[in-house]
């Protein structure tokens, strides 16, 4: 790439202008130039990337937010998407509901933890809606310690407002203490959809930063780019006085695989109850995961080998339900709806629709796309494009024993409640 560029925070055609142009009311919009990256791959001569910290301090109520990212994806930062945010939200879910509280834990530090005097929390209630307070380029975190990188770092943490400049301070450091360590401890990776390359950018809410990691946790989470909200809600139903988790990867690998990614990425030897448990324990665990990682790749992606969905999948799912693994099982439950339909199976269909219908309210949502798709099948199967659709052989041609037409309905019970109130 040759020599320096001019930074283009300061250049007059800088999209970073386009920003100040648009204008925020009465917001504070700050930005800086930043980050001369040597490119350690290339002619050794480097090229130059600029990055900016960009602060809008009155965001969502006076609660501030600030951006880490090169000038063209803060100029994709709208007054549309700084419209929405939901901080007007505050006191809806959360602490103001008196549904959690921060608490000391014996061996992780702090950790958020359902309130002994709360009734339970159901499976997809919300716990925190909150939009992030940074959001930090991965890119600029992924190359070789810099001053300037530190600098426009610090500025954009400096930039918030007081309130929450002292909240991020307190965060967790996991490292060699720092603002990027802090980024890496507590940051989630979320996709920015509105600048062409889609980034990866580190988003830090600190309300969020109190929850601690378990391999099986009990919460999810899910980042809305319209309204640039972080939502946090529970994935199970969960009891009072339990501490609330969440899960930073790596939960479908083995044991020691687990534990070894988590201290290599992560920067801490994890001590989740299923980490913690005894050997026995473990052990019945990674054969689980064996299982399912075997049994994921046998499935067949060839739609004439469909029938063997019938047996491959209740299998499948049965597993991720007992590895309590279950972010993945209404999908694998839609497909075999699908299969059975395709079939002309109208029972098996609409009992496997109807789990997936229950399964995706929790993990995408009581009014997500996918609980609505489900929901029409389960309505009114025949009426669906998947219907009959079959066109091969006798699909129990060669199944033997075990004939998937003779499978009774109320053989296998869903013992999952319908939370919906
Ligand atoms: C995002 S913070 C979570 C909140 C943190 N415990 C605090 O005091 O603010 C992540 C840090 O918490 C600790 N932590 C989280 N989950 C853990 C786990 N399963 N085992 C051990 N330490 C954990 C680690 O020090 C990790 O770097």
């Amino acid at each position: 790439m040759g020599a320096a560029k001019r930074p283009a925070c300061f250049s007059k055609d800088s999209p970073i202008f386009g920003i100040m142009k648009r204008g925020f009311g009465a917001t504070v919009v700050t930005f800086l130039d930043i980050s001369l990256l040597p490119n350690v791959d290339g002619d050794g001569l480097g090229f130059h990337q600029t990055f900016c910290a960009y602060t809008n301090a009155d965001y969502n109520n006076g609660r501030g937010i600030s951006f880490v990212v090169t000038p063209e994806v803060a100029a994709s930062i709208s007054s549309e998407t700084f419209g929405l945010g939901v901080g007007g939200l505050d006191g809806q879910v959360g602490s103001e509901m008196g549904m959690w509280e921060v608490k000391e834990t014996k061996e992780m530090g702090q950790g958020l933890f359902a309130r002994e005097d709360v009734a339970a929390i159901f499976a997809g209630e919300s716990l925190i809606i909150k939009t992030p307070v940074l959001f930090v380029a991965k890119q600029l975190l992924d190359t070789p310690s810099t001053s300037r990188r530190q600098l426009v770092l610090q500025k954009a943490v400096e930039q918030l407002p007081e309130k929450t400049r002292t909240a991020v301070e307190k965060l967790a450091e996991s490292r060699d203490g720092g603002v990027k360590d802090m980024i890496l401890t507590n940051g989630i990776t979320v996709k920015w959809p509105w600048a062409d390359e889609v980034p990866e950018l580190l988003a830090v809410t600190p309300e969020v930063a109190r929850i601690n990691h378990a391999c099986r946790p009990n919460a999810l989470w899910r980042f809305n780019d319209y309204t640039l909200g972080f939502e946090v809600f529970a994935l199970k139903d969960i009891k009072p006085g339990e501490e609330i988790t969440l899960s930073y990867g790596f939960e479908s690998r083995s044991h020691r695989r687990r534990v070894k990614s988590i201290e290599a990425n992560l920067g801490f030897t994890c001590r989740c109850p299923l980490c913690s448990a005894n050997e026995t324990l473990i052990e019945q665990s990674n054969d689980r995961l064996s299982e399912i990682k075997a049994l994921k790749s046998v499935l067949p992606s060839d739609q004439k080998d469909s029938p063997q969905l019938l047996g491959l999948l209740p299998n499948l799912i049965k597993n991720l339900e007992e590895e309590d693994l279950h972010t993945e099982i209404p999908m694998y439950e839609e497909i075999l709806a699908y299969t059975w339909s395709s079939f002309g199976i109208e029972v098996r269909a609409k009992y496997w629709a109807g789990r997936a219908r229950r399964h995706w309210a929790v993990i995408a949502g009581k009014e997500s796309w996918e609980t609505k798709r489900c929901a029409d099948l389960e309505n009114d199967v025949k009426a669906h494009a998947s219907w009959m659709s079959w066109d091969g052989e006798d699909p129990w041609e060669g199944v033997g024993q075990g004939h998937p037409w003779d499978e009774r309905e109320g053989d296998d019970h869903d013992h999952d409640h319908d939370h919906s109130h």
